[in-house]
């Protein structure tokens, strides 16, 4: 069977001929705690093609730990997580692997790899490149990024780093190595993008480059969750706003309805800063 026909099979999105259709990412009633202790409990959410979905709530409600769950890192206590409704944690190691390649991730702590910006740029397309594209790349020394492919050079144009692109990873700011995950992560145009705090770091021209990014990967048909604390931020670039708050999702929906008019007042008083967790 070709690889695009297993895939197919596999049902994980990408059509016969191996194109790739939208990923729908989804938590269906899942329950997540560690150490005995609940963080949150039958959790329901979409990542769906085509919008940005916001995950806000408290420092501790449970963002980080649900993006890691819809990364398939690990399996939920109860519940389960799907890729184009099937059930990820029933997937043989290989068809979830193929899932996890089309997500693209920035986490909190992030780490670039020591080398240069630009050979962290293209890690995720190296990762994806079939093995006689990687021997071919070796051979022209692209495994040492003596060559740049064009879709790191244009995720590094896009986060604003193109022109730091031979620097060490080591050698940059905290701002700058955040944008270049930021970029690694872009660069394979991935289906779904699932930034944890992308922005932490960030000045606000940066933020603005950042958040025009996440529009832009949007607009090109990706699906993307964006955890954050920033209330402004969430308004200004997500289409659907999930608020996580004390271990259930109390309200989700369209992002200029969840500010405008929420429908359980802890969403008023949270958005308005009354509420202390
Ligand atoms: N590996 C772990 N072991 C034990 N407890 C954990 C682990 N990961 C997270 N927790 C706990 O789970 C809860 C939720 O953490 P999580 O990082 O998901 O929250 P968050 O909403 O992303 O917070 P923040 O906005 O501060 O990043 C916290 O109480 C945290 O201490």
């Amino acid at each position: 069977m070709s690889e695009a026909r297993e895939v197919a099979a596999a049902g994980d999105g990408r059509s016969d001929d191996g194109s790739t259709g939208g990923l729908r990412l989804a938590a269906r009633g899942v329950t997540h705690g560690f150490e005995g202790e609940t963080v949150f409990a039958d959790v329901d959410l979409a990542v769906e093609p085509n919008e940005v979905l916001a995950v806000v709530g408290p420092s501790g409600s449970g963002k980080t730990t649900l993006l890691r769950l819809l990364a398939c890192f690990e399996p939920p206590a109860a519940g389960v997580v799907t890729a184009n409704d099937r059930e990820v944690w029933a997937m043989t190691d290989e068809e979830r692997l193929r899932v996890r390649r089309r997500l693209g991730m920035v986490f909190q702590h992030r780490s670039l790899f020591s080398a240069t910006v630009a050979s962290n740029a293209a890690y995720g397309l190296r990762v994806r490149a079939s093995w006689g594209e990687r021997i071919r790349a070796a051979v022209r020394g692209f495994l040492g990024s003596a060559e740049t492919p064009r879709a790191a050079e244009e995720a590094l144009r896009t986060v604003g780093m193109a022109e730091k692109a031979d620097r060490h990873a080591a050698s940059l700011s905290g701002g700058e190595a955040q944008r270049v995950a930021i970029a690694r992560a872009l660069a394979p145009e991935p289906d779904v993008l699932l930034f944890d705090e992308p922005t932490s770091n960030l000045d606000p021209r940066n933020t603005a480059i950042v958040e025009e990014a996440v529009r832009a990967a949007r607009d090109r048909g990706m699906g993307v969750c964006l955890a954050t604390h920033d209330m402004q931020q969430a308004r200004r670039v997500s289409d659907r706003t999930a608020v996580l708050l004390g271990g259930e999702i109390i309200e989700c929906g369209p992002t200029a309805k969840v500010f405008e008019a929420p429908t359980d007042s802890r969403t008023r008083e949270f958005l308005d800063g009354e509420l202390v967790y």
